[in-house]
Formats: C-alpha cells, structure tokens, sequence
C-alpha cells in the first residue's frame, strides 16, 4: 500500500480547489505516496491548528505556513524537520540554486540552509477595473502608478457614480506597512527586518508610514477608500465589482479571471515619486511548505521521508512550477520555470501576468529593507498592527497614537520571543 501523507493548507477557492487538484495529478503519477490534503481554514488558522496538533501527537506531514510564520516555525524545534535536513537524510537533490533568490533566501536560515520547500510565492500588486476606468473617462490601459495619480483617479472614479468604492487593499499590513516600507526602502525593524538575528524593534513609527496611513484615513472619510477587513477579507471585493482599484496578493488572479465579469489589469503596487531612489523591489508573500513530526512521541518512519522529499522534487521541476504560476498567478519560483512559460508566449497571450516578476526585480538592487521579514511572532504583530489601524480608520484614535501603540505592543511580542529562544 502506499505511504499515506498528511497535508494541511490555508487556501480559499479556487485557489484550494487547484492546489488539491495538483496534489490529485501526483497522486496519479506513481504508486509509492498518497498525499492527503485537507483545508484548515486561513493561513493564521492552519498555522494554530498545526502547532496544537503537534502537542497533541497528530500533526500532519506537511503544512502549508504563510511567510508571516517563518521565523515561528524556524524556532518550533523538534516540531519540524528542516527541509535541507530531510534532503540528506533522504538522499534527494533539489536546485535550489535555479529558485529566485528573494524567494529561496525568505525560508533559509541565517548560514543559507533551506528550512522550508518554498511552493506558492506571491508579491503584491494592483488589479484594475477597465470597465469602471472607462466610465470615469481614464485610459483603461493605463493604472495610476503613484499615489498621486492613484489618488487623482480615485476622485474620477468616485465621479463618475459606478456604484463601487474606488479603492480598497487586501491584507492590510502587508499592503500599507509592509510593502510600502520595502518599496521604498525604509526599515519595518531594525537588524534587517530581523534576518540579522533575534533582538529587533519595529520602525513603523516613521514619517513615510505615517504619511500613507494618514492618506488612507482622509481618503476613506473622502469616500475614495473602504477598509476591507483583516488579512485576505478584501480579495472579494475587486472580482465582485464592489472595488475599483485592490492592492492584493497576485495570487488573486485565478480568482479574478474566474469570478470578475468585466476587463481587468494587473499592474504595479503605487508609490510615491517624492522619495529618492523609489520604487525598489516588493517583498515575497504566499508561504511555503513545513515538514513536521507528528508529535513528541511520534517520528516519522524513512518511507515517510522519502515519500515527503519525492514530493517536494516534484513540486520543484519546471513542469509542476509552471502549471502553478500559469494557473494561480503566484510566482514561477524557478528561472527553468519562468523560461518555459516566457516561450511558451503565455505572457502575450495573458498581459499583467509577468508582472509580480518585474516587479520583484524592480530596481535591480535588493536592500536589507527589500530582502523580507524575519520576525519572531509576527503573526501576533500583525493582528496588533491591523487592531491599532483599525481604530484609527473608526476615528478612536489618530493615526500618531496607532503607530506608537502598534510599535510599543509589537515589541514587547518581539522581546518575548527573543527571551523564548535565546536559551
Ligand atoms: O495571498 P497570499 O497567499 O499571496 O499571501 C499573502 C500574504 O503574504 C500573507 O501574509
């Protein structure tokens, strides 16, 4: 009989429907593993349940954990088997080498060993409405690419009556902390985002934030911005027509193209062309693959590790990479991949889909503040920073206060992290 293997996931339709149906294909291609996947609700939720199984003894062989858990999971001890380990120990070669540096580097431990098999990397971007563009008299072709322009198009868009909120974003940290610091490089925290080891503070307390959180409190009072809710909440809002503008996931695309029933776009994140040297590249999102045990009596058996690392092979060749971006619009991880789809004219035949790529080599020179986050706890910081923004957004509080408050709590999450794993 075949090893049967336990895989737990975070994603919503489609995207669930198109990483089980993948999971499916492998299953048919050879007769050693069964892989068993099964949906345990959102990222942050997958990641808790995976934790409490552990301790429980019934943790599955591979979970899917957001970025946002990487440095959580690196420092979840014998909870995991690190993925380099796993290749040893198994005999298995994967080139890791041929991966996006941004993207391998996110999930590699300080001395370059791979923690976790990175599999559905985003970045953020922009998805337009053309439809509503053309009722407000803009060029459908042509997204705003800076927030002034953003905002000039807003005020169009809120014109011309469509019946939709002009702009929204989708996890909104990532969108309007996390990526707007990358893009123009400014620090999120000290110590280089964190990869620089324990011991970092947050820097969101700063002018540039400040300054965009503000827009986003005058805009939504100005009727041009909606906050859409924690974490992916606001994904439905562009594909249903609620939105004109969403700075999301560029995973979102397999659901625009399934749901929107209107022309779109994909573009670039906006920025602001007042500070020197911006735009640099987008940070990565999306997450990658953990391998776990099943608990602390409960090793996995050889077959159970070689059954894992075939299938991390698997998921790295060319072939399976490209099916994935092609269907889901997260990134081709591996330059082989991304050559193979460029010749295969995909790119023409689909516009916007190259750009999360381009866009994650924008600038053509990754900083400390560009690289990514390695934050212990930053799940906990992130449903901090969403809390305090909230509360600026209902108007409790001003946009000053909810960056000290964020910055304040946040540490305090980071410094108990630090003194967990110091030891
Ligand atoms: O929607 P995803 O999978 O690209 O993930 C988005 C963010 O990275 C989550 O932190």
């Amino acid at each position: 009989a075949p090893v049967e293997l336990h895989f737990w996931h975070g994603l919503p339709q489609p995207l669930g429907g198109l990483l089980e149906a993948m999971v499916a294909a492998y299953n048919d291609s050879q007769r050693g593993v069964r892989i068993v996947p099964s949906f345990r609700g959102s990222y942050p939720e997958t990641m808790v349940a995976a934790i409490a199984a552990f301790r429980a003894g019934t943790a599955p062989h591979i979970v899917q954990m957001f970025e946002v858990g990487t440095a959580t999971m690196m420092a979840a001890g014998r909870a995991v088997i690190p993925v380099h380990e796993l290749l040893e120990r198994t005999g298995t070669r994967i080139d890791f080498s041929d991966f996006l540096p941004a993207v391998r580097g996110y999930y590699q431990t300080a001395d370059g060993k791979q923690a976790s098999m990175p599999f559905n990397s985003s970045t953020s971007v922009m998805f337009w409405n053309k439809d509503h563009f053309r009722q407000a008299g803009l060029d459908p072709e042509k997204p705003p690419t800076t927030y002034a322009e953003l905002e000039a198009a807003m005020r169009r868009l809120k014109a011309a009556n469509t019946g939709a909120v002009p702009f929204t974003t989708s996890w909104p940290t990532w969108l309007n902390i996390e990526q707007v610091s990358a893009l123009h490089d400014i620090p999120l925290a000290t110590l280089a985002n964190g990869f620089a080891g324990l011991g970092a503070e947050l820097r969101i307390d700063n002018p540039l934030i400040r300054r965009h959180l503000e827009n986003l409190v005058r805009w939504q009072s100005e009727g041009l911005y909606r906050y859409g809710g924690r974490d992916n909440a606001a994904d439905a809002l562009l594909p249903a027509g609620q939105a004109s503008i969403v700075l999301a996931s560029s995973g979102l695309r397999a659901r625009v193209e399934k749901e929107a029933r209107f022309a779109w776009g994909e573009g670039m994140l906006p920025y602001y062309d007042d500070v020197p040297g911006a735009p640099i590249n987008s940070i990565i999102g999306g997450a990658s693959f953990w391998v776990m045990q099943g608990g602390p009596r409960n090793t996995r058996s050889e077959a159970e590790m070689r059954g894992i690392a075939e299938f991390f092979r698997h998921i790295s060749q060319p072939a399976a990479q490209a099916k994935w971006h092609t269907d889901t619009g997260y990134l081709p991880l591996t330059r082989a991949a991304f050559e193979q789809v460029k010749a295969s004219g995909f790119y023409e035949r689909n516009p916007g889909a190259q750009v999360p790529i381009e866009q994650l080599l924008r600038g053509g020179r990754m900083t400390d503040n560009s690289r990514g986050i390695r934050l212990g706890g930053f799940v906990e910081i992130r449903v901090i920073m969403q809390e305090e923004l909230e509360r600026a957004l209902q108007g409790q509080q001003p946009v000053a206060q909810a960056l000290a408050n964020a910055t304040t709590r946040g540490n305090q999450v980071l410094r108990n992290f630090e003194r967990q794993n110091r030891a």
